[in-house]
């Protein structure tokens, strides 16, 4: 067999397919971890050096991306097909046919030319939408540490192919399907996709197993790696892997929020009282015995026209035009209703590294236990700081001070650190003698320590020494230094070196290291910006609650005191929830005592950020309101997160939470916009379908105006906002949305009113000249608004931006012009007359005034209800 036709046996489905699936044929499953690693190296046609990248390409255009097979972009024409299908506009298409039979051809032809646009225009403007939304998406893309031509690179996971020699590192999420190729203690959380809930450790095969959840010598797809390092042989990857698990994890979309339940609700009463108005216009038509086709199509349209039908266009417009905002603030969204949330974040908790602090964490000191420079302890802690596993900042700081000495040991096996014990120990050996060594959060390790190293004598480590040791690490804390403790041990004397956390017991201290990690100048800046903005900001960290506490000084924090992870953990959700409303600081948590603090802030009815990078920050990350991480974060993270900062800066996300409040307050508007005038609109064409001996305006006419008024609201999403629209968290009050509605929409149908006792009473207008008179009337009236309610202020005041300008006023000026021109009689427009155009356009001034007054009044927050 040739080495393609073995990769293609490997990877490709068949009889002898090995992805753990039920072959077509019924024949046993044969997954690919049934033949040992070093078969599949052969059968891949490649070595652990990796494969060239001339041979990557030539597989990769072989077997396609490393991806899930994601619902494929909806095409132009599809969506195109799916709005002509949507009922209203497939029976006024319907209608256009019936009225071209019966021998109407210039209705026939404007109503499907009419409805046409406004498709077309709907299809347009979601395309794009869905153009930005999918490039931020890529953006954000994992990337692997993968061997080509001999050598580590970082390769977008989706380049990934079969035979590519994989580095997992913890916090990686597992690329592809694979066999392990090297483990040094890798535990791997597979609880999505096997339903074991505990990590699994990974080491070579052969396994024998028949199910993924036994497999020990492979790592799947979606997979998280929680601690230690290793290796892996990819062997499928794309629709073949697990689940395309690593994609749907980043593509999973949240539950619905607040906002968006609301929106659904908001738009289910609108249809109601669609089909209301619907029903009442016809039955009203027929019992006046008039034409019944007319009262049909006028009904049609009119249903169209009062469905808020851009709703959910213009909501995902306004979002993704703040997402595109955003990037050009250096934040990534990956679903658009997180930017919602983000403006209406009230709580944003943050762990320390990196985020507060500059995360170029430096060894300051080793000392041993007098309080003397120690090489001893430095090469201690620094003996398997270089091994590829533990990728923590302070191990990496040990790291590069890790000095000639600690070559001498040799690193047999290690226990990786784990945030529940808060330590970590290699079993090392030099010249002969095997020694443990143990590192860690110094109450840890203090923990299992029963002898001190005090003048080169080991002593019985006594409380009060214990309590000294202690003291000088808070001492150091208290200037912000962090600190690992060190402490060896003898390993049981067996042939096969072996360790686990059991062997860290009876250890001698050796001594301390301490760490510095200075703030960041920006963050006391940014903390005061959020401050002002209405953002209370929490420290959730797994620190020493005195570093925390000096951090949270330097940045500026009101003084708070400290809650430790032993005393969350002795408090009940409910009392945790008291408590952690008026606490900001928090030290020594695990990672679930993150996650219970951000549902407690939750319960409290806070919108709540998380923002972090680590393994143990990606639960508190998934759990909050608004996941938050940073670009350098470790894949769990990022992928648990909604927004990603590009900079790892919180002054970006102070203007990302502005931008948030900004695309709310757009929304609203075009909310505002949508319900009052449908609201009055339906008011006005009940009574009118009554009052009149004829339809207010032609059907044609009403689909007229529907698409004139869609286009001028095209703008919106561009808008500026009030500054004190964004100074406060805002919430969704659904109860203002209503007062306004009402207010509002009786406020509209009143002058309109007005123009139909005038046009009718007074002018005694036929029914063309009245239809043109009102037709202007309703189209200035419903454009012009949006120049009042798009600020709480005095309109004058407050500058519209230039694209709603050009499309309100454009929309309008054709609106005006077609109703005047020759092109008019198209659709059944005449000349109204002088007296006609002078009284609607005093009624639409009239109107615009009322509004300007009102408006205050309509728009106040709810005293009861306000979030604020
Ligand atoms: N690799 C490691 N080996 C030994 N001990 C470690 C290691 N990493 C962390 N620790 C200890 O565990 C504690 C908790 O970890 P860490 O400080 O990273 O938590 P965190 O919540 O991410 O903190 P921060 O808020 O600073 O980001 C550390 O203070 C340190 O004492
Ligand atoms: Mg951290």
């Amino acid at each position: 067999m040739d080495a393609a036709a073995r990769l293609d046996d490997v990877t490709r489905p068949g009889p002898a397919r090995r992805d753990g699936r039920p072959a077509k044929n019924g024949a046993e499953p044969q997954p690919f971890w049934s033949v040992p690693v070093s078969q599949g190296f052969a059968e891949l046609g490649v070595s652990r050096a990796g494969l060239s990248s001339v041979e990557a390409k030539a597989r990769l255009a072989r077997f396609g991306p490393n991806e899930a097979p994601t619902e494929r972009r909806k095409g132009i024409l599809r969506g195109l097909l799916r709005r002509l299908m949507e009922p209203l506009v497939a029976l006024l298409l319907i209608a256009a046919v019936l009225a071209g039979v019966v021998g109407d051809f210039v209705s026939s032809g404007i109503i499907a030319v009419v409805v046409l646009l406004s498709v077309a225009l709907e299809t347009w403007q979601e395309g794009r939408a869905q153009a930005a939304a999918e490039a931020l998406k890529r953006s954000v893309a994992m990337r692997a540490a993968v061997m080509r031509d001999g050598i580590v690179v970082e390769v977008p996971v989706a380049r990934l192919v079969p035979g590519d020699v994989v580095e997992l590192h913890p916090g990686d999420i597992v690329p592809a399907d694979g066999w392990v190729v090297e483990s040094q203690s890798m535990r791997v959380d597979e609880a999505a996709l096997t339903g074991e809930p505990y990590p699994v450790e990974k080491r070579l095969g052969p396994s024998g197993a028949r199910t993924r959840a036994e497999a020990y010598d492979a790592v799947f797809a979606g997979g998280s790696v929680l601690s230690g390092a290793g290796v892996m042989l990819v062997a499928v990857t794309g629709a073949g892997a697990t689940l395309g698990a690593v994609e749907a994890s980043l593509e999973s979309e949240p539950p619905p929020t607040a906002f968006q339940r609301g929106l659904a609700d908001l738009g289910r009463l609108i249809v109601r009282l669609t089909i209301l108005l619907v029903a009442f216009v016809i039955v009203a038509q027929v019992a006046f015995e008039r034409p019944l086709m007319d009262a049909f199509l006028f009904a049609l349209a009119l249903a169209v026209g009062v469905t808020p039908e851009l709703l959910p266009m213009v909501t995902t417009m306004t979002l993704s035009r703040g997402a595109v905002r955003l990037a050009e603030r250096r934040v990534i969204c990956k679903a658009l209703p997180a930017i919602h949330d983000l403006g209406a974040m009230d709580v944003l908790c943050t762990d320390k590294t990196g985020t507060l602090t500059e995360a170029r964490i430096e060894l300051a000191s080793a000392l041993d236990i007098e309080g003397r420079p120690s090489a001893r302890v430095l090469a201690l802690a620094s003996a398997g700081a270089s091994l590829g596993g533990d990728n923590s900042p302070l191990v990496k700081a040990l790291a590069a001070a890790r000095p000639a000495a600690a070559e001498e040991w040799r690193v047999l096996c290690s226990a990786p650190f784990d945030f529940q014990r808060r330590r970590s120990s290699v079993l090392a050996e030099k010249a002969g003698d095997r020694l443990i060594i143990v590192k860690g959060a110094p109450e840890a390790v203090l923990a299992a320590c029963r002898t001190i190293k005090r003048a080169g004598q080991t002593r019985a480590l006594e409380d009060d020494a214990r309590l000294q040791a202690l003291r000088i690490v808070d001492e150091a804390a208290g200037r912000g230094l962090r600190c690992l403790a060190v402490a060896t041990g003898t390993p049981s004397p067996a042939e096969e070196p072996k360790l686990s956390p059991a062997d860290e017991r009876g250890l001698t201290l050796e001594g301390l290291c301490f760490f510095a990690d200075p703030v960041k100048p920006t963050s006391r800046e940014a903390i005061a910006r959020l401050a002002a903005m209405g953002v209370r900001i929490k420290i959730l960290s797994g620190d020493a609650p005195a570093v925390v506490a000096h951090v949270a000084r330097e940045v500026g924090l009101p003084p708070s005191s400290v809650l430790s992870g032993d005393q969350v953990a002795g408090l009940s959700d409910a009392a945790l929830a008291e408590t952690a409303a008026h606490v900001d600081l928090f030290a020594r948590l695990e990672p679930e005592q993150k996650v219970r603090v951000v549902r407690a802030l939750s319960a409290t009815g806070s919108t709540v950020g998380f923002l972090g990078d680590g393994i143990n920050d990606a639960p508190a990350i998934r759990a909050a309101d608004v996941g938050l991480s940073v670009d350098g974060a470790t894949d769990v993270a990022r992928s648990a997160a909604d927004l990603i900062l590009l900079e790892g800066d919180l002054g970006v996300l102070a203007e990302g939470v502005q931008e948030g409040r900004r695309t709310h307050a757009n929304i609203l508007k075009y909310i505002r916009m949508a319900t009052s005038s449908n609201f009055g609109n339906m008011i006005s064409m009940a009574i009118a379908s009554v009052a009149l001996p004829f339809l207010p305006l032609a059907p044609a006419q009403v689909l007229l105006n529907n698409l004139l008024y869609d286009v001028s609201e095209a703008g919106i999403p561009y808008d500026s906002v009030d500054p004190d629209e964004a100074r406060a968290p805002h919430g969704w009050d659904i109860a203002r949305i209503y007062r306004f509605t009402l207010v509002m929409g009786l406020l509209s149908s009143a002058f309109d009113l007005a123009s139909f006792a005038i046009l009718r009473l007074l002018l005694e207008a036929p029914e063309a000249s009245f239809q043109t008179a009102w037709f202007i009337e309703s189209m200035i009236t419903q454009i012009l608004v949006v120049f009042i309610i798009r600020t709480s202020g005095p309109f004058w005041t407050r500058r519209p931006h230039p694209l709603l300008a050009a499309s309100s006023l454009g929309a309008l000026g054709c609106a005006i012009a077609v109703a005047l021109s020759p092109l008019g009689a198209l659709f059944g427009f005449v000349d109204p007359g002088a007296p006609a155009l002078a009284a609607m356009l005093l009624v639409s001034f009239g109107y615009l005034a009322a509004a300007e007054l009102t408006k205050r009044f309509a728009m106040r927050p709810d005293r009861r209800c306000s979030t604020a």
